[in-house]
């Protein structure tokens, strides 16, 4: 088993850069997820490490091995497609086995390996069928099934939920977890699904535009997020922002009518910063106060709040308590000055 290393790796398509000089470290037997806004190159740079898009500049290594010239084959890679990619005239057994029959392994071997992929994955039972005899559950399971089949060093997951129903993609969530607790090995996983993200990852790399805007672990970045960036795209619902300008005595919130205290060092009074307060962390005071109740999505255990600001911002707070806030309904809010975090407005980098 072995890590990833990222140097410098770049991505050009013609004259247009998408990857900009990627640095990256991914422990031996992590499990490391891409995340970030659609066309921020996360499929472009699993596609890198898997060899199927060329790397412009730069370095891959795989363990001590440097594999950026090498064919996808000789990689010790396997990789599973959102879309499966099973063939669909053969069985689920030949799926599996197909990869090693090709490389010439013999008959027995495939057999033993497929089997014991099958016992991992509980799809004993289908080995006979084809894949239009499965649900889409089943066939990620076999897609997974073949890319353990092969043993690789790293597991490449492409949005591999994605085309599943909700609670399907609860279950091979949990499934994907308990693989990688089992066979512990390397594995690099692209997906837009927060939930994922969080509940899988050791490591999330969030990308934006090409580059990385910060790695941690999950909660790291929930917690204490690099920029605005990073603190709007971890957590759901997504941080609250409001316009503040720095005061005496705290941060003047238009949006709040008042200065909002907080525990920190803020620059020069006068100065523009964005304060930043998670819909989880604020309180809702029923009849009084100048926000208007738009919307509430009730989701049982939990509701959400939409509420708009005079000055036209839009805050949303989470909901759990018996008394609920009604759309119509004016009110104010609270929050505790710890849980607030402050941006500066123009390089939307933290402050505290
Ligand atoms: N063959 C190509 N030629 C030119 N540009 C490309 C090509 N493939 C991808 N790109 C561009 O590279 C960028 C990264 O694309 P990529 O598919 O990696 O994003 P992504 O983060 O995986 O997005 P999504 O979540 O939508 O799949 C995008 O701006 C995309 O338009």
């Amino acid at each position: 088993m072995t890590g990833v290393t990222l140097n410098q790796a770049i991505k050009r398509y013609g004259d247009v850069q998408v990857i900009h000089g990627i640095d990256l470290q991914i422990e031996d037997g992590e499990f490391c997820v891409f995340v970030g806004p659609s066309g921020c190159g996360k499929s472009t740079l699993l596609r890198m490490i898997a060899g199927l898009e060329e790397t412009s500049d730069g370095k891959i290594a795989i363990g001590t091995r440097d594999v950026t010239r090498m064919d996808p084959s000789e990689r010790g890679v396997a990789m599973v497609f959102q879309t499966y990619a099973l063939y669909p005239h053969m069985s689920v057994e030949e799926n599996m086995g197909f990869g090693l029959k090709m490389n010439g392994v013999p008959k027995g071997e495939i057999k033993e390996k497929v089997q014991k992929a099958s016992d991992i994955l509980k799809l004993d039972q289908y080995l006979d069928r084809k894949p239009k005899a499965l649900s889409g559950g089943q066939r990620q399971r076999v897609a997974i099934g073949r890319a353990i089949v092969r043993g690789p060093e790293v597991f490449l997951f492409d949005e591999p939920l994605s085309n599943l129903d909700a609670e399907l993609r609860v279950e091979m969530r949990v499934e994907i977890a308990r693989l990688h607790k089992e066979i512990g090995a390397t594995m690099i996983y692209v997906t837009h699904d927060q939930v994922e993200a969080m509940t899988l990852a050791d490591k999330i790399v969030v990308l934006r535009l090409g580059n990385i805007e910060q790695v941690g672990a999950p909660l790291e970045l929930y917690r204490d997020p690099d920029n605005k960036f990073v603190a709007g795209f971890i957590g759901s619902p997504a941080m609250n922002f409001l316009a503040g300008t720095v005061a005496e005595g705290g941060i003047e919130v238009p949006g709040l009518g008042r200065t909002v205290a907080v525990e920190a060092n803020l620059p020069a009074a006068g100065t523009s910063v964005i304060v930043g307060i998670r819909p989880e962390h604020i309180e809702v005071q029923m009849g009084q106060g100048a926000l208007k109740a738009e919307l509430s999505e009730a989701l049982g255990g939990v509701s959400y709040l939409h509420l708009d600001t005079p000055t036209g911002e839009r805050i949303i707070v989470e909901e759990r308590g018996d008394e609920r806030a009604n759309e119509g309904d004016t009110v104010d809010i609270s929050f505790e000055t710890r849980r607030v975090y402050v941006f500066d407005a123009k390089t939307e980098q933290r402050i505290r």
